[in-house]
């Protein structure tokens, strides 16, 4: 009997609710899956099994259970489910974020951590932030001069669009085939059909039917097209040399196709440097003004962290016009609002769904083959196991514990971890850093009259990103003291 039960044990599924034929557990889902399969997961436990459409799935919500799947499990489970949405905009999976585990994303990461996201390169870009930061603060001015209200949503997502396209492209947007509102638009689309529900995802063998009605696919198809045209303009561009400044990313993969860079198993074409420009648009852009717009949303709430930090912020600076990468580094408590800001907000709540390539347990439950698999670091920031008062913004926590945001601390993921974490953390975390430092160091912000701090609210937008839904609008007053 005991053999029986140890077999019995071995292949226990984990708990899951109750499901319909067909489409499994997908009516639970939601618009903001990330809260739905959280509360589902207080019911079910911190290993939950769902059946969405056809596919078997597992959602890990502690930091334990994330430790097993990241650290320990890691290497049995770090490729990626082939997703319709994302499978045209990356060239069939020629990017880094939704390629399978194979030998080719291995060298595809190991060379774009080496060139393209190393300390070395942030800093040589750095330039490129200053430009567009002092931009910013000038249009803000302008605002605290008329005392009109400013959209910071707007605003943040305008400043990474800015530096992401002048660090990549080497050109602003404007010199693009884009103009300002296409090149937006397009953005926001691309953003959209990686994380939309789409049928053919839960429904292998039919499911585009569902996509075409919709006409989900055409709009995806068109929105492929722009995007390529946009990159083979640029292609051109740099051909003809007509642009000055540092090497972009472009330069740089275009360097490594002319060197005839060997991936796993052939050269590095256009489409390899298409794939993976996509991802720095996709990475770049959105995950940071999302960060900076949610940390304004909870200070504003928080009238005595907003205080705190801009003291802390011109007590170190003084007197300066700018502040510096090497200001920031003593910028103790602004760290720590923003590592609060991502415990309670993280920009990607479910991180990006793997799948199981070989079999494990964990807990006592089995993951089998093909399983995707996510992890709900949404729900792990909130889990009272781990964070005392989990529901208070209180950047204080940090003060006493060594837990940062880089991938070694389970209970604070917002760049994942183990092998598939983003591999931009110092990238993106230094234009959230440079970005926040600037606007609490320059301005004071009030809110819209006739507004209260009750009234600001922390409603999510869904998708891939989730972003604040409703735009953060804020009067700001010029800190004259410099
Ligand atoms: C505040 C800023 C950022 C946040 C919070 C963030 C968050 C994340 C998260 C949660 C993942 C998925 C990790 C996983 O599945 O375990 C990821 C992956 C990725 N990120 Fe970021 N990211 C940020 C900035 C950036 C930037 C600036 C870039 C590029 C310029 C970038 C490029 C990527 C890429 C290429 C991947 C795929 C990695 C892989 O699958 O191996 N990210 N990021």
């Amino acid at each position: 009997t005991f053999n029986h039960k140890k077999r019995w044990q071995h292949q226990r599924t984990p708990p899951s609710p109750s499901r319909f034929p067909i489409i499994g557990n997908l009516h639970q889902i939601g618009e903001l899956p990330h809260q739905s399969l959280w509360r589902l997961s207080k019911k079910y436990g911190p290993v939950m099994f769902l059946k969405l459409g056809r596919v078997p799935t597992v959602v890990v919500s502690s930091s334990e259970t994330a430790k097993q799947v990241l650290k320990i499990y890691d290497l049995h489970c770090c490729s990626r489910p082939s997703l319709v949405g994302p499978r045209k905009l990356s060239y069939n999976y020629l990017d880094i974020a939704f390629a399978p585990f194979d030998d080719y994303w291995k060298e595809l990461k190991r060379i774009c951590v080496q060139e393209l996201f190393s300390a070395k390169r942030v800093h040589s870009i750095q330039p490129i932030k200053d430009e567009e930061v002092k931009k910013l603060i000038d249009s803000v001015t302008e605002s605290a001069f008329r005392k009109t209200p400013v959209n910071l949503s707007e605003k943040f997502l305008g400043l990474t669009v800015g530096v992401t396209c002048k660090a990549t492209f080497g050109v602003s947007f404007h010199a693009t085939v884009l103009n300002n509102d296409r090149f937006d638009k397009l953005i926001r689309e691309s953003f959209l059909f990686l994380g939309s529900f789409s049928a053919s995802d839960y429904f292998p063998n039919g499911g585009w039917i569902i996509d075409w009605l919709t006409g989900l696919q055409g709009r995806r198809e068109s929105s492929v097209r722009d995007l390529d045209a946009f990159y083979e303009q640029m292609f051109d561009m740099h051909k003809q040399g007509n642009k000055e400044g540092v090497e972009d990313f472009v330069d740089l993969l275009l360097r490594l196709e002319k060197e005839e860079t060997v991936l796993g198993y052939g050269k590095l074409t256009r489409n390899h440097i298409k794939a993976i420009l996509m991802n720095v648009l996709i990475g770049g852009i959105g995950t940071s003004a999302i960060t900076m717009t949610w940390a304004m949303t909870e200070l504003m709430r928080n009238p005595r962290a907003m205080k705190k930090v801009q003291s802390e912020i011109r007590n170190q600076i003084g007197n300066k016009s700018m502040i510096s990468l090497d200001d920031i580094d003593q910028l103790h408590y602004l760290k720590m609002v923003i590592k609060e800001t991502w415990r309670l907000h993280p920009p990607g709540p479910l991180l990006v769904p793997r799948e199981v390539m070989s079999e494990f347990e964990i807990n006592g439950y089995r993951m089998q083959t093909k399983t995707r698999l996510y992890v709900n670091v949404w729900a792990i920031g909130r889990d009272p196991d781990a964070w005392k008062d989990p529901e208070m913004f209180l950047p204080e926590r940090f003060l006493d514990n060594n837990i940062d945001a880089k991938g070694q601390n389970f209970e604070l993921l917002p760049f994942g971890s183990g092998r598939r974490i983003c591999p931009a953390i110092y990238m993106g975390t230094t234009m959230v850093e440079f970005g926040l430092a600037n606007m609490l160091y320059h301005f004071n912000w009030n809110l819209p009259e006739g507004m209260v701090v009750e009234d600001i609210d922390i409603e999510e937008s869904p998708g891939l990103n989730v972003s604040k839904k409703n735009e953060l609008l804020l009067v700001p007053l010029k800190y004259l003291d410099h």
